[in-house]
């Protein structure tokens, strides 16, 4: 199977790197296009992949073809490919909100699975949700799973509506992580902690509760309880986050999220994308 990576940011590199430190693919099977050069030079220089600077080089050698330019670049992208590819060909978009008959229509393509990554696939620890159009066989839909687990974990979702609602969890959901993570880090500052030791207390804490979480089958509530002793130091923590409504206002972030992918959904419906 050739597979070709269409940008060569965050993610797409990410996938390029992960699909090619993988077995998936036997070597020489994985190329990839970005438009800046600047890019391309250091696409070259892992010496992982094919790179290419046109896509009538490699569009039409890929059985795959992953899509992983922002949504605002989709239209102009999809154009330039149309005359390009064949029916035959199975596309896979990581691009936030944009729907797959957006992409059917804009290729005049047929096969297509819209995804939702994240960026903890960098290291091998990534969460994709993806989803396929009705022409997409389980066979090739069991391949392009087995493509996506080489950046951590996958779930394979029954709508699309289901894609956008998991943009606002576990798509965008590492910035929220880093959120927190930055006001513990900004309070331990405060406490007169130096960088490197409030970054190792906050990074620990993080890694730890991950991990003890991850373990278990006890509720994020439940592990709570274990944390806090009556009348202690947490439950003075956690009572001042439920007065300030700390839940209620983490739900609206990521409810923000999944709005702004569907809008990002509406907006690139046709036409140009507006912003993102
Ligand atoms: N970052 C994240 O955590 C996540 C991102 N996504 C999705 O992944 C997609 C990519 O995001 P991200 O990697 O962060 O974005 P980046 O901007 O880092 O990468 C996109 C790359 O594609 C290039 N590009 C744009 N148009 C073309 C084109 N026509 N041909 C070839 N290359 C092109 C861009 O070049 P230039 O810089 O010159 O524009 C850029 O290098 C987005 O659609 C986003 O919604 C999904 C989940 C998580
Ligand atoms: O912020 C974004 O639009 C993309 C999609 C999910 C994470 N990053």
């Amino acid at each position: 199977m050739n597979v070709l990576v269409i940008g060569g940011g965050n993610m797409g590199m990410t996938y390029a790197e992960a699909i090619a430190k993988s077995n998936f693919l036997t070597a020489g099977s994985l190329m990839i296009i970005d438009q800046s050069k600047e890019k391309r030079d250091e696409l070259r220089a892992t010496g992982l992949f094919e790179v290419h600077d046109q896509l009538d080089t490699c569009l039409s050698r890929a059985d795959v073809v992953l899509i992983a330019v922002k949504p605002v670049h989709a239209a102009a992208l999809m154009k330039e490919m149309k005359p390009l590819i064949s029916t035959e060909q199975l596309f896979v978009s990581i691009m936030a909100g944009v729907t797959i008959d957006t992409i059917k229509q804009g290729l005049d393509a047929v096969k297509v699975v819209r995804a939702m990554p994240n960026l903890p696939a960098q290291v091998g620890l990534g969460m994709t949700s993806f989803t396929g159009s009705d022409e997409v066989s389980r066979l090739e839909l069991a391949a392009i799973e087995q493509l996506l687990d080489t950046t951590g974990r996958s779930i394979n979702l029954t709508s699309e509506s289901e894609i956008d609602a998991s943009t606002g969890i576990s798509g965008s959901g590492p910035a929220y992580i880093f959120y927190f993570m930055q006001a513990m880090m900004d309070a331990a500052l405060k406490m007169g902690f130096d960088q490197h030791d409030a970054r190792l207390l906050v990074g620990q804490t993080f890694a730890g509760a991950v991990e003890l979480f991850n373990e278990s089958t006890l509720s994020p509530e439940d592990w709570m309880e274990r944390v806090a002793s009556k009348g202690g130091t947490t439950r003075a923590a956690l009572d001042s986050m439920d007065e300030n409504n700390v839940n209620a206002l983490i739900q609206e972030a990521a409810y923000a999220a999944f709005r702004r992918a569907e809008e990002l959904g509406k907006q690139t419906k046709g036409t140009e994308a507006k912003d993102g």
